[in-house]
């Protein structure tokens, strides 16, 4: 089971603010050329596992392989092979969408020539050909998703993480961002997302982690995990939905009926 040739391999991966242990002792696993979801509720420790696994945060404890290289110890070697699109995504907002484009290029050491090539290809692709010259400041939430995934994507990593990539998305650039992301997968190359939205996950992956309280509690083949049940149904058993629905008791002032 340490099968470090995956996309993804962490094992005993640890995290502790203060009191807190936000990741305690995480062993993720993904498959090269996975579309993979990691899922859990709010505060399971996505983006903390997601930070280490990226190289952003030191883990406490714990090893980390991105398609073999150790995260740790080989940082050079993992960036170059990894794209990533942060949560609350921070972009160089007085640069223009093609100027970033072309800074991301060149200091990943991409020739100028290319760079503006794939430029212009992934800014068609994104649908933002019209909007290449507006600053990154004046775009709005899905286009600022837009061209954060194209920065990551233009050095053509092996793996990329995308953290809750599709929230304050409209469907059409949401449309998008998946027909781009599908083609990227089925060239084999592997992506990472969180996301809280199950039908998407259902609908884009082949491979789902589930996260609750910093754990793994299952993890493998969208079926398996699922167990012939929606994915929906499978994460709130998994999960543990409170068992009196947390909102059909107290409360009892909301609403219109007066006491
Ligand atoms: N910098 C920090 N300092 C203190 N506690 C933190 C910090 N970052 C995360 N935590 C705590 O660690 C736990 C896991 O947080 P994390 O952001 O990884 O969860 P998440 O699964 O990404 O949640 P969400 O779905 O709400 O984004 C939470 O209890 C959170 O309060």
């Amino acid at each position: 089971m340490t099968d470090i040739t995956d996309a993804v391999r962490t094992q005993g991966l640890f995290k502790r603010f203060g009191e807190q242990v936000a990741v305690g002792g995480v062993d993720l696993m993904v498959p090269r050329g996975s579309f993979a979801g990691l899922v859990g509720p709010n505060g399971a420790g996505k983006t903390t596992t997601l930070s280490m696994v990226t190289g952003l945060l030191r883990p406490d404890a714990g090893l980390i392989h991105i398609d073999g290289a150790d995260v740790w110890r080989d940082p050079v070697a993992v960036k170059a092979r990894i794209g990533v699109l942060p949560e609350g995504l921070r972009l160089f907002e007085r640069l223009s969408g093609r100027e970033l484009l072309s800074y991301n290029g060149q200091l990943r050491g991409i020739p100028k020539a290319e760079v503006e090539r794939r430029a212009e290809e992934l800014l068609r692709v994104m649908d933002l050909t019209e909007s290449a010259d507006k600053l990154v400041v004046d775009y709005s939430t899905g286009m600022r998703k837009k061209i954060g995934l194209a920065a990551a994507l233009l050095h053509n990593p092996k793996v990329l993480f995308l953290d809750e990539p599709f929230e304050g998305v409209d469907p059409v650039s949401a449309n998008t961002l998946v027909e781009v992301l599908r083609r990227y997968t089925a060239s084999g190359a592997t992506v990472v997302f969180s996301s809280h939205v199950m039908d998407l996950v259902e609908r884009l992956c082949d491979w789902v982690s589930v996260m609750n309280r910093g754990q793994i509690v299952a993890q493998g083949p969208l079926e398996a995990v699922r167990g012939g049940r929606s994915l929906n149904e499978a994460f709130l058993g998994l999960v543990g939905a409170p068992a009196n629905g947390n909102g059909e008791e107290g409360l009892s002032w909301l609403g219109a009926t007066s006491a």
